[in-house]
């Protein structure tokens, strides 16, 4: 069995963006600058938004972090938005997931410049992303096809089972698992919470990706022997023997799991150090395109 070490495959990535920012500094370009907008004060939140500006700051990007109260109104994050679209110093930007229930999720997406949008979740990048077309790719699926690929782990004629359809990160792995080209040539089953007799198809798959946000809910006796596992799960859940009082519980039983698979992701450690690369290289396309 080996472990997809998403920390280490992040870290080679964010050193590699480094050396490109570096050159990039030494022919007098102007280097990438990401702006990530958060509404609230969301723990969780807080703490991915902190790594982003840490991240961009270790690659040697310019980042901004813009906080709203949790009561911001729809038209105040719209004004923030229509803000950060034409400020010709923001190459891309991100509005931090979940928002209050005030605000509509869907519209205030739909408002980003799909130029600058590097979490890729315009209607715009989307339908390009489903077309084969050159666009930002969501970070979290991103980050899965990058670990894939650095590891090797074939893909083609494999049936892979995606769990969880969300707009972030089932929706658009089911789909990039499909496309043509590696890591892609898959056959896919996309399965959610109405999914009948789940064990039968996910004991049936060569790749299974979990982006459920259930602790534990993916056991060894749900897979067959040498199947790939990808944990997408992040849930915070209490424990007040932990230093911080939670600890970070993945959707896979990884001691039980890991036995069977032939690749894991840990949690943490996995999936998510690569949305935080990813959301670099997406950035950092985001600068090539506006130079061109
Ligand atoms: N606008 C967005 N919102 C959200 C996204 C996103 O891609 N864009 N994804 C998630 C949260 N997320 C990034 O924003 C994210 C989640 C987890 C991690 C991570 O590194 N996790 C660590 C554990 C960290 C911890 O202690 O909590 C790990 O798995 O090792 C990074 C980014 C929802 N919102």
């Amino acid at each position: 069995m080996t472990i997809l070490d998403g920390k280490k495959v992040s870290n080679d990535i964010k050193d590699e963006i480094t050396e490109q920012v570096k050159k990039m500094v030494a022919k007098g370009e102007k280097v990438p600058h990401l702006a990530a907008i958060i509404v609230g004060n969301d723990g969780a939140s807080l703490t991915y938004v902190a790594s982003k500006v840490r991240a961009c700051e270790r690659v040697g990007f310019e980042s901004t972090m813009v906080r709203m109260s949790n009561t911001t109104s729809e038209v105040e994050l719209l004004d923030k938005i229509e803000e950060l679209n034409t400020n010709s110093d923001v190459d891309g930007f991100i509005i931090q997931l979940p928002l209050p229930p005030q605000i509509n999720t869907q519209k205030v997406l739909m408002a980003v410049n799909p130029d600058k949008d590097v979490d890729g979740f315009h209607p715009m990048n989307f339908g390009k992303m489903a077309l084969d077309m050159s666009t930002f790719i969501p970070a979290t699926p991103f980050g899965i096809l990058e670990l894939l690929d650095r590891y090797g782990v074939e893909t083609k004629g494999k049936h892979t089972v995606v769990i969880g359809r969300s707009h972030i990160v089932g929706r658009p792995m089911s789909i990039l698992m499909g496309r043509k080209g590696f890591p892609g040539n898959s056959t896919v089953t996309l399965t959610h919470s109405h999914t009948k007799n789940i064990t039968q198809i996910t004991s049936q798959a060569d790749i299974v990706i979990s982006a459920l946000g259930v602790p534990n809910f993916l056991k060894a006796e749900m897979i067959k022997d040498d199947a790939v596992i990808i944990d997408v799960g992040i849930t915070r859940v209490v424990d007040e023997t932990a230093p911080k009082g939670y600890v970070i519980t993945g959707d896979v039983d990884f001691e039980n799991v890991s036995k069977k698979a032939s690749f894991i992701t840990p949690v943490p450690g996995g999936v998510g150090p690569m949305t935080i690369a990813m959301l670099l290289k997406n950035t950092l396309l985001a600068r090539e395109r506006h130079m061109q």
